[in-house]
């Protein structure tokens, strides 16, 4: 109901949307930005892949091969980027110096000090940035954070998450990038690379190239929300793990686990096996929350005490006036409408860019203690690693000539 209302607003104030990376996720998005406005233009590497995507919204988007393209479009207002990782922060500020507001999937960043520059970005540019762990926009977890914050298990004093295995994979086989594909400008600001179709896709995902295997995968889910209800950020990071060797395979641990320290004494432990989900510790009992529950002997006691969303505290500009929503595609409607909303307002959302770098950055110290095979001590003021050059020199990336992200 609430989409269709939104679908009989004016003309006037339907906005122009531009949707960038179009497979699976930049589908999802546009399409639910598109009860807020209108596709007018589509960005996608692989002809085929734009091609149907103009079909699938009515064949008026205009559509292009480089995104770059899409942001000199005047009728884009805002833009959905649903790209793979390793372009995420590059096409957010880019489309932020070009006035556009975006909503950007998770994680915000593949490097920290990717974070630091779109953060910086959005600020000097005014421009409204959400990102996709739409988690923070679903029911159960939202009440999960709500009575951690608000007392309902005690002082927190752990928070356990299981996030999954990361395949292993590979050698892989180079050919020929399909005549479809702009295999360059996939690949853009990473390193280049021959290329394997397990590298692009959906498998992506388990290269260090373009993202961070689980550990960022779900972890912008997971860490976020857990993040969210501890409100502070990690000091010391300690990893076990086994890096494959796989020549022209996947480069991400075959398995792992990290223990994370914050003020105060919390600590946060992220496994790849178990239940998925995040159970949270307090002195007075104890929550879990995944995808399909939220369970516990608080979570029962809300029968007789509850915790009413008038009494919600986390976040000011908000879902509230819209229907609870629970499950990924339907929290999906809300998280775009709180983007949506705050195009309207200039106020922040609930996914704003401060707090998914901070998320971000803790699933990425991660991966680096991961990869450095040690613990790693976290200055969150100065956003560095104290006296550790060796780690600080991994808060970045080179990027290949001509697609700095700057
Ligand atoms: N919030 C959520 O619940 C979810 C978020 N995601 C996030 O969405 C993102 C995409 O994941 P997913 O949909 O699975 O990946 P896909 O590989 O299915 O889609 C990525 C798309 O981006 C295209 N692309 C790559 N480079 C460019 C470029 N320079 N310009 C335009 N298009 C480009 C790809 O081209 P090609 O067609 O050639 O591959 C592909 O069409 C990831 O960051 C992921 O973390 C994903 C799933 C759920
Ligand atoms: O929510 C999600 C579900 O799982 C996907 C991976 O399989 C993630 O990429 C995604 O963010």
């Amino acid at each position: 109901a609430t989409a269709d209302a939104e679908k009989a607003r004016s003309k006037v104030e339907r906005r122009g949307i531009g949707s960038i990376g179009m497979r699976y996720q930049g589908t999802v998005i546009a399409e639910k930005a598109s009860a807020y406005g209108d596709i007018v233009a589509i960005a996608d590497v692989d002809r085929h892949v734009r091609e149907q995507s103009r079909a699938g919204f009515g064949s008026t988007p205009k559509i292009y091969e480089d995104y770059q393209d899409l942001l000199a479009n005047p009728k884009v207002d805002v833009v959905t980027i649903g790209s793979p990782d390793h372009w995420h922060v590059k096409m957010a500020v880019d489309a932020c110096r070009a006035g556009k507001d975006v909503y950007v999937e998770k994680p915000i960043s593949l490097t920290i000090d990717e974070g630091k520059l779109i953060r910086k970005v959005a600020a000097e540019t005014g421009r409204i940035v959400q990102v996709g762990s739409w988690q923070r926009s679903d029911q159960r977890f939202r009440l999960a954070v709500e009575m951690v914050r608000g007392g309902r298990i005690g002082d927190l004093q752990r928070v356990d998450i299981v996030l999954g295995k990361n395949p292993a994979g590979g050698p892989f086989e180079v050919r020929r990038p399909p005549s479809n594909l702009n295999w360059e400008l996939w690949q853009g600001p990473a390193n280049a690379n021959p290329y394997m179709e397990e590298r692009c896709h959906y498998t992506f995902r388990y290269w260090y190239e373009y993202a961070g295997g689980l550990v960022t995968d779900w972890g912008a889910h997971h860490l976020d929300i857990a993040q969210w209800a501890i409100n502070a950020d990690p000091i010391k990071i300690h990893s076990s793990g086994t890096m494959p060797s796989t020549p022209n395979g996947y480069n991400v641990p075959i398995d792992y686990q990290l223990t994370y320290q914050y003020p105060g004494g919390i600590e946060m432990t992220v496994a790849d096996e178990g239940r998925n989900g995040i159970l949270f510790t307090g002195s007075k009992g104890r929550i879990f929350v995944n995808r399909g529950t939220l369970e516990g002997k608080p979570v029962e006691d809300l029968k007789s005490d509850p915790l009413t969303r008038e009494n919600f505290a986390l976040y000011e500009h908000d879902n509230l006036n819209r229907p609870e929503q629970v499950g990924k595609l339907n929290a999906i409607i809300n998280h775009m409408g709180n983007f949506f909303d705050s195009v309207e307002s200039r106020k922040p959302p609930v996914s704003d860019v401060e707090s998914q770098h901070r998320s971000a950055t803790t699933c990425h110290l991660g991966n680096l203690s991961l990869r450095l095979g040690r613990d790693l001590t976290w200055d969150p003021e100065t956003e560095s690693f104290p006296d550790d050059d060796e780690a600080n020199a991994m808060l970045s990336r080179p990027n290949r000539k001509g697609y700095e992200v700057i």
